[in-house]
């Protein structure tokens, strides 16, 4: 099998997939319009932020397995993946811890305008003056939207600062919140107006595109921070313009929208200029202790897929299956039995959507589960059991 890696990945981690027998070709510069004419002839393809068009999944006719080495799958096409049966994997939780410390550090520095204070003395200006002016944290509200690793890794380090916590998370995480001290709020709109600083930990799908705009902006607190070190759609970069001049709000960025693909590029945003503001290039995931948990993580992955065919984390199964009836047949273990019941269910033009076959010790006799959208005809069970010297009983039974 040869695996492509499209980004940059430790060392020592290459070598792992080469002990897995993988061929492996290492692309760390390949942009997503180069990737079609990389990824052509792989079967698992492993990327940090290079997204994976469309293009790259229909070019790539030997593709199996796309392994993010990361957390976000926004810079994946899943939809094009899943319509030609690939499976797209995550490494979740592994650099959640990395993405936690950042966003302290720009908490921090909004508060105590540390890249400001440095700026000034990069160009020989003593400034106490100005900078004695600070807040600080302890007794201030955090506001965490979306309650999942990075959130959680951010509550119990804001925690050490003596910080109160509220918290707004689509689904019902009571007792998670309760357990980190996090005060649950009903809607965005109420983390808003209780927050000293939002820090948003949710992922950039479609649906949370644009989340963060001026309706959410002038519910904040005048001089309150926001920090967003998930992705740049979720934020309206014109409102929190807008709110930054006018309501004084001041911002910390790792992720911008939009944000240039690979390494170096130059970087024209309104919001970098403006006083209010602290950034960072999209580096929440880049300590060498993250990336080591990522790439073990995609080995552990490719290693699984190899052995058993399934990845581990995989984004795109169906969880909800459209399968009502299981038809279970117990049956010898012998050449064609399968077939022959399989032949049978499609006579009645029956679609099969899941199916399993567990081999009982002895290899004598096998049990397989076929899920089917609607029940069988009792005419297709009775043709099943009569299946000379195959069948050892049939059985029917809802899912
Ligand atoms: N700056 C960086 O380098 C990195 C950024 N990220 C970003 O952070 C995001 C979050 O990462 P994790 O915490 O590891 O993911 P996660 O999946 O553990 O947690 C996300 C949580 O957000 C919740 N959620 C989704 N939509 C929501 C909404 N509209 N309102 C409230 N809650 C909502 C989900 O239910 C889930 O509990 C990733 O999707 C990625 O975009 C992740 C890693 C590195
Ligand atoms: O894991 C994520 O979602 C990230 O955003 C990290 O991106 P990166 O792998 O550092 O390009």
């Amino acid at each position: 099998m040869r695996v492509v890696i499209a980004d940059k990945f430790p060392e020592n981690y290459l070598l792992e997939f080469r002990s897995l027998g993988l061929e492996v070709e290492y692309r760390p510069e390949a942009s997503a319009t180069e990737l079609p004419a990389i990824a052509g002839d792989c079967e698992i393809l492993v990327v940090r932020s290079t997204k994976v068009t469309r293009e790259t999944i229909e070019a790539a006719s030997r593709l199996q397995l796309v392994i993010r080495a990361g957390a976000g799958i926004d810079t994946i096409d899943v939809d094009a993946a899943s319509a030609r049966g690939i499976y797209v994997t995550n490494c979740p939780g592994k650099n959640s811890v990395a993405v936690a410390e950042l966003t302290v550090g720009l908490i921090l520095a909004l508060d105590r305008r540390i890249p400001q204070n440095t700026a000034d003395l990069r160009e020989g200006q003593w400034n106490k003056k100005e900078y004695s002016k600070a807040d600080g944290l302890k007794g201030k509200t955090l506001g965490l939207v979306g309650l999942g690793s990075i959130g959680q890794a951010v509550a119990r380090r804001a925690a050490a600062f003596e910080m109160n916590l509220v918290g707004y998370t689509r689904s019902p995480h009571l007792e998670l919140a309760q357990s980190l001290g996090i005060v649950p709020c009903a809607t965005l709109f109420e983390l808003a107006e209780r927050s000293d600083v939002v820090s948003v930990h949710i992922p950039g799908t479609a649906e949370n595109r644009g989340l963060f705009g001026d309706a959410f902006f002038a519910r904040m607190k005048h001089g309150a921070s926001f920090v967003n070190t998930s992705r740049g759609s979720l934020h309206d970069t014109a409102a929190l313009e807008k709110a930054m001049r006018e309501r004084n709000l001041r911002v910390g960025l790792d992720v911008y929208n939009p944000e240039p693909e690979g390494g170096t590029a130059s970087f024209d945003h309104p919001l970098c200029k403006l006083p209010g503001f602290v950034g960072t290039h999209h580096i929440g995931a880049s300590t060498e202790q993250a990336q080591n948990a990522i790439a073990a993580e995609a080995v552990r992955i490719c290693r699984e897929f190899i052995k058993l065919g399934q990845p581990q984390n995989a984004v795109n199964i169906e969880r909800a299956s459209p399968a009502k009836v299981q038809l279970i047949v117990r049956h010898y273990d012998r050449v064609g039995v399968l077939a022959s019941v399989l032949a049978i269910v499609r006579k009645y033009g029956l679609n099969v959507e899941e199916m399993t076959n567990t081999i009982f010790a002895g290899a004598k006799a096998a049990v397989a589960t076929i899920r089917l959208a609607s029940a069988p005809p009792l005419a297709m069970t009775t043709e099943i059991e009569d299946l000379k010297d195959q069948i050892i009983q049939v059985t029917v039974k809802p899912f």
